[in-house]
């Protein structure tokens, strides 16, 4: 496959596990996404052993701090050689635009920059203690038009606010989400869920998955079906 869409979440807190995991799934099959736990764990030279062995890494730090702090720590990831990072698009305009800058240098190396708009844990609830009084639908779309406005490459949402996203961002601004299940397995703590399916129908170019597949018997048979399930 030329362009994996699935990106598997690697929620591991044992190197030798994450590692062992990694040596049964093939780049041609997938990316990898690696968050905070891992990185504070295994820090830089996992990530580059992941790269190493062929893979596209997704480095997933969701960067929040002043421009000049957030512009060197995306410097850092495309220096790691990364696919994409991410930050928070409520750092606003300038940190996001000050982070697009920093990478412009890098040209057709530069790894691709998104933001997450509003995590899918949080509720209406949740935003009105931040003193947001919009709904989270409305908030993903007001954030998702800042950071689309601020240059960067797409944004991390759910899948049930694509469809309403690409009709307003276009086809060029990536959407990736997680809380994606294939048909049979099972929801863990996901609220709002898509199969594959259903999630590149409604307009996701990546779906993040993770313990659908990393703690499968067979983990590349499944990456394989969930492939020729949206192929
Ligand atoms: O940023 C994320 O990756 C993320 C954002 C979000 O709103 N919800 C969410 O589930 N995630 C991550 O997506 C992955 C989903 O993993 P599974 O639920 O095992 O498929 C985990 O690494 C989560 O931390």
């Amino acid at each position: 496959m030329l362009d994996p869409k699935v990106v598997v979440a690697l929620d591991f807190d044992k190197k030798a596990e994450a590692l062992s995991f990694v040596d049964r799934i093939s780049p041609q099959d997938c990316k990898l996404k690696v968050g905070k736990e891992m990185f504070t764990y295994f820090g830089p030279e996992f990530v580059k052993t992941l790269t190493g062995k062929g893979f596209d890494v997704f480095l997933d730090l969701k960067f929040h701090d002043i421009p000049n702090t957030v512009a060197k720590a995306v410097t850092a990831a495309a220096d790691l050689g990364v696919w994409m990072v991410n930050v928070h698009a409520s750092g606003g305009s300038q940190m996001m635009t000050k982070a697009k800058q920093a990478l412009e240098h890098y040209g057709k190396d530069s790894p691709l920059l998104i933001a997450v708009t509003v995590l899918t844990s949080m509720s209406e609830n949740d935003l009105r203690g931040l003193g947001i009084n919009k709904t989270p639908a409305e908030q993903v779309n007001f954030l998702a038009n800042l950071t689309k406005d601020s240059g960067l490459d797409g944004v991390v949402c759910s899948a049930m606010e694509a469809e309403q996203l690409k009709i307003d961002l276009g086809k060029e601004f990536k959407l990736i989400t997680p809380g994606i299940r294939p048909s049979g397995s099972a929801q863990d703590d996901q609220q709002r869920i898509m199969t594959p399916e259903q999630a590149i129908a409604v307009g996701v170019d990546y779906l993040v998955i993770g313990r659908p597949i990393t703690k499968a018997v067979d983990p590349q048979l499944v990456l394989q079906q969930i492939n020729a399930s949206i192929s």
